[in-house]
């Protein structure tokens, strides 16, 4: 037995644009649209995903996250989960708490079992949400707001135990129009004071809610569609993004940002980009 073990892994994550250090992501070594559980796989059921592709494209993404200095965990990719490739979704960090909540959607339960399953091997302490519906995709943290999409895959009941749970956070509702799937699909935040977001998928009401904080970057239908607002942040204000989504990556190279394009397209037919696939667990405040 070593004398000295590594510590265990602290979750922390406080923001969407923090410093990534450790994230957890799977291949998507089985992707397959078995039963279509959104808008965007109508589109492609019948095309189909080549896993090949995605496969090659994932391992693109995963290498430049390593070139940045970002951990990357892979979860064993199991032959009966074909959406585990979507990490964000069965888990988030709030502060110190990695939370790991039910999947709604009967297809993909179970996935967040895998995740479970890693923690406890890596003796990392975390909040089962059990009998809660409540997915990754519609939880976004800025400080002490987080944000929380009522969804097809997120319900108030979770959202009210949330608060209850972390009752020095704001925890607020941001109902949109369901067919987008999660809040990160027309909603994302990407600095203090800058997010991307998608106005159709809200009403007046939620937009004055979002333009109270933020300068909001408005992403067209047509790169809505290939998901501009999923990008994922890694800190020193560089950013994820699709090279389809040129309108979007304009208008943050025009802010400052450093745009790391990656093509992952055959991915996202089946609903989900950069921030999807990817499960924050350690973020810190080091920009
Ligand atoms: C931004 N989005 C949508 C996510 N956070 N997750 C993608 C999930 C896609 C999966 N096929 C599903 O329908 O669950």
């Amino acid at each position: 037995m070593a004398l000295f073990s590594k510590a265990p892994t602290k979750p922390f994550a406080r923001s969407e644009y923090d410093v990534l250090r450790q994230v957890i992501l799977c291949k998507p070594e089985y992707m397959t649209i078995r039963d279509v559980i959104n808008e965007t796989q109508k589109k492609f059921k019948n095309e189909g995903i080549h896993i090949e592709l995605a496969m090659a494209q994932h391992k693109q993404f995963v290498e430049k996250l390593k070139e940045h200095n970002v951990e990357v965990i892979l979860l064993p990719a199991l032959k009966m989960f074909p959406e585990q490739v979507f990490t964000r979704d069965i888990g988030f960090t709030m502060g110190h708490i990695l939370f790991v909540a039910e999947m709604a959607n009967k297809l993909r339960q179970g996935e967040e079992e895998v995740l479970k399953g890693w923690l406890e091997q890596q003796d990392i302490s975390y909040f089962n949400l059990r009998r809660d519906q409540i997915e990754g995709g519609d939880v976004l943290i800025d400080g002490q707001t987080i944000y929380v999409g009522l969804s097809d895959r997120t319900n108030q009941q979770a959202i009210d135990h949330l608060q209850s749970i972390l009752p020095h956070y704001n925890v607020v509702t941001v109902p949109f129009i369901e067919k987008y799937l999660h809040l990160d699909c027309v909603f994302n935040i990407i600095s203090p004071t800058e997010a991307l977001y998608y106005p159709h998928a809200f009403t007046q009401k939620e937009i004055d809610l979002l333009a109270s904080r933020y300068e909001l970057i408005e992403v067209s239908e047509e790169e809505q569609f290939t998901l501009g607002t999923n990008v994922l942040s890694i800190g020193h204000k560089k950013i994820f993004s699709l090279p389809v989504n040129q309108k979007v990556n304009d208008q943050l190279r025009s802010r400052g940002y450093e745009i790391i394009e990656v093509d992952i397209t055959e991915i996202i037919k089946s609903g989900g980009s950069f921030r999807c696939c990817t499960m924050p667990v350690v973020r810190d405040g080091d920009k």
